[in-house]
Order: C-alpha cells, then structure tokens, then sequence
C-alpha cells in the first residue's frame, strides 16, 4: 500500500544507444501495444482505437512502473510510424516545469500548430497517422490548480487536431474538469505471472541464469511495478558478474537490492509494539521484548541506521499486521487508519524517522486499547 519510493525513471534514449550500454526497462519498453503485459481491459479497446484511429483524449492513471507511459507511446509509435512521430508527439515528463507557463507556452503553442503533412516512412510501412498531434502529460498530477485549470479550455479548443493524454499515479489529483474530459484508463499492479514471464523473458534474452527462486523473489519484492523488478534482476546480475568467479544471483542479493527489512528484523520490530510472532515466526521470545516509547524510539533509530527507507519499514509492518491471524478486526482497522495517515504524511515529504516513530506508537497504542 505504500508508495514505494520510485525507480528512477531512465531519461528515454534521444539517440541510438549501445544496447549493452542501456537500462534494461528502456531496451525491454514495449513497442507496440501488443508487447504491454497485464492490462488485458486497456489494451483491448485501444487496439480498437488504433482501427478507428479516433482517438479520444485520454487519462491513464495507477501505480508506477505498470505502462502508462509505454502503452501511450506504443499507441503514438503505430499511429504515426518512426517518420512522423516527432513533429506530431510532444512528451512532456517530470522533469519540465508544470506551472502555468509551460500551459501558456510550451503546451499552447504546439497544440494550436496544425500538424504537418505525413511522409512516407522510410520501413516501408503505412501507418494510420490521423490529422492530429498528441501532447503526452507525464506525472499530470504534479502539474499546479491553475495549469491544470489553464489546460481545460486548450483541450476545449484545439481539440480536432490535438489530443491529450494525461498520465499520473493520483488520479484524485487531478482536477474533475479535466478529468471528465477523458477517457479513464486505471492500470494495475501486475500480477504475479506477467511479472515472471517478463522477466523470464528478459533473463533469457540477456543470458543471465536466474532460478525459480530468485524470479519469485523479484517478483515478491516488487509489489507489481514491473518497472522496479527489471530494474533489480538488472542490478543483481550485475552484482553476481562482478564476483569473482561470478556467481549466480541469489535471493539475499535481491533483497538486499531492494532494501527489504530481512523477516527476524521485523518481526522483533512488531514484537516490541505488541504484534505477537505467528505461524514459523513463533521462535521470537515475547517475554525478552520491553515494549514502551524508549524501547521503541530505539528500535526506529537502529532501523533506520541501517539504511532501511522508512515506506518499506512501514509497508512490511503493514502487510504483517494485516494478515495477522489473532488481532481481530477492529484493531486491524484501527492499525489501517494510522498507516494510512503516515503514507500521505510521506507523499507530503512529512520526515521518515519521525514518522515511523509516530507510527510504531500510535499502532501500539492502537492495539493496547
Ligand atoms: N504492463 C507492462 N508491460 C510491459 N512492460 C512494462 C509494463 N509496465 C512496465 N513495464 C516496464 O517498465 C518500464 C516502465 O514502464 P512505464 O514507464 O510504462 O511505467 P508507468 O506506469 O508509466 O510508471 P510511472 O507511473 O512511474 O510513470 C517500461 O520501460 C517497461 O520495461
């Protein structure tokens, strides 16, 4: 549930890079539409956009690394064909101011220009190429109340030969003017199969050995952003090629990738809020553990010494105390409640040490009561 702090997105490659040289998410980017994994539902009735090459203005929203961002592009790459595609796109992504300026100027001025006249391309294929641009707002939900305000009557207004797609994460974020004047799109965490076959692909493509094991451990450590987990089978083979003699990636290397708390530390973490051990977890010796605010400040100040991010402290405390199988319900609410309220205080930029600790107390105090 919590928003896990995001891969870097690699800046999209301008020019023809070495593809031993390239991040993997961006060599493995679907090229059409066909190659997005998972989100069976939006790909459908894209495909039949495609065909009618109608396209409405569009709102893709949902977790990171699912395929906002490659489906549109996808979309654009089979509209237009290789030629056409950069004087017809404009992507605009986090890194581009998102005031009101960029509204009036940079989005205006490209959305008003009547497209340019289609040439041929040089693969030899036909590519619909409709008589309209498309201006991609990546993280639309960053950009201000006012630019968003701005943008409406743009759409409004240019709309026969620009159309928009807004991409975000929050969709709540999002004024309901704009929103009402797209088709809405909600993209999944991906299921556990497509993130194994994707990565099994992509581990055979690139010649790296991974075992069941470890694939089933990206996939567990990932939580559905299938961006983040080829981001780490990328990084745990680079890491077992370095050893010498090089060594197969094992599951600890993905874990530590990924900065996940190992079990007996979260569980003696839970332990000293009152979250008993269960089933093979049993073996912590509940008599040993002093509860109360020092012992608990102290335990918070040693985790995060030890490097671990406060939203995957936090995400691991969570999933345990909600499949917990003796807290009954309502203190299972009542411990929802507290880490809903850390995980906006962390999109807001709220502090992370301070947080966990306000979090560990209250979800202490949550189950005493
Ligand atoms: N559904 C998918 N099918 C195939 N590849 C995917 C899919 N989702 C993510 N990927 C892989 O992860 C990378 C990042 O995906 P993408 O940029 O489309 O995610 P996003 O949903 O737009 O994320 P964000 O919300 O962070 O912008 C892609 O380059 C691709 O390698």
């Amino acid at each position: 549930m919590f928003l896990k702090p995001q891969t870097k997105k690699p800046e999209a490659a301008k020019h023809t890079v070495d593809p031993a040289l390239q991040p993997w998410v961006e060599k493995y980017r679907p090229k059409t539409i066909d190659d997005i994994s998972s989100q069976d539902h939006t790909v459908a009735v894209l495909r039949k956009t495609l065909q009618s090459t109608n396209l409405p203005h569009l709102l893709f929203y949902g977790p990171p690394g699912t395929g906002k961002t490659s489906t549109i592009l996808a979309l654009a790459r089979q509209l237009y064909g290789p030629a056409n595609f950069r004087n017809r796109v404009l992507e605009l992504n986090a890194s581009d101011e998102r005031g009101i300026a960029i509204v009036r100027d940079k989005i205006k001025n490209f959305a008003r220009q009547t497209p340019r006249a289609a040439t041929a391309s040089a693969d030899g294929q036909v590519y619909p190429c409709p008589p309209y641009k498309i201006i991609i707002l990546d993280e639309a939900d960053s950009m201000t109340q006012d630019a968003q305000g701005a943008l409406r009557r743009i759409m409004e207004t240019y709309a026969r030969i620009t159309r928009f797609c807004l991409v975000c994460n929050y969709v709540t974020r999002i004024i309901e003017p704009l929103a009402s004047r797209c088709s809405k799109f909600r993209f999944k965490p991906l299921e556990s199969t497509s993130t194994l076959s994707r990565l099994s692909y992509i581990s055979s493509e690139e010649h790296v050995g991974v075992s069941n094991e470890v694939l089933q451990t990206l996939v567990d450590a990932s939580g559905g952003d299938l961006r983040r987990s080829i981001t780490y089978l990328q990084s745990a083979s680079r890491l077992a090629a370095s050893t010498q003699p090089p060594t197969p990636i094992t599951s600890v290397d993905v874990l530590e990738i990924a900065g996940v708390v190992p079990d007996h530390v979260i569980l003696k973490f839970a332990s000293r809020l009152g979250i008993e051990p269960f089933g093979d977890t049993m073996d912590i010796d509940m008599s040993t553990q002093k509860t109360g605010f020092d012992s608990i400040r102290e335990e918070v100040r040693l985790l995060v010494r030890e490097g671990y991010s406060g939203t995957q402290i936090l995400s691991q405390l969570h999933d345990l105390t909600i499949m917990h199988p003796t807290l009954t319900s309502r203190q299972k609410a009542r411990c929802a409640l507290v880490f809903a309220e850390t995980d906006k205080a962390f999109c807001d930029g709220g502090d992370e040490e301070l947080w966990v600790l306000e979090t560990a107390l209250r979800v202490h105090k949550a189950l005493a009561a």
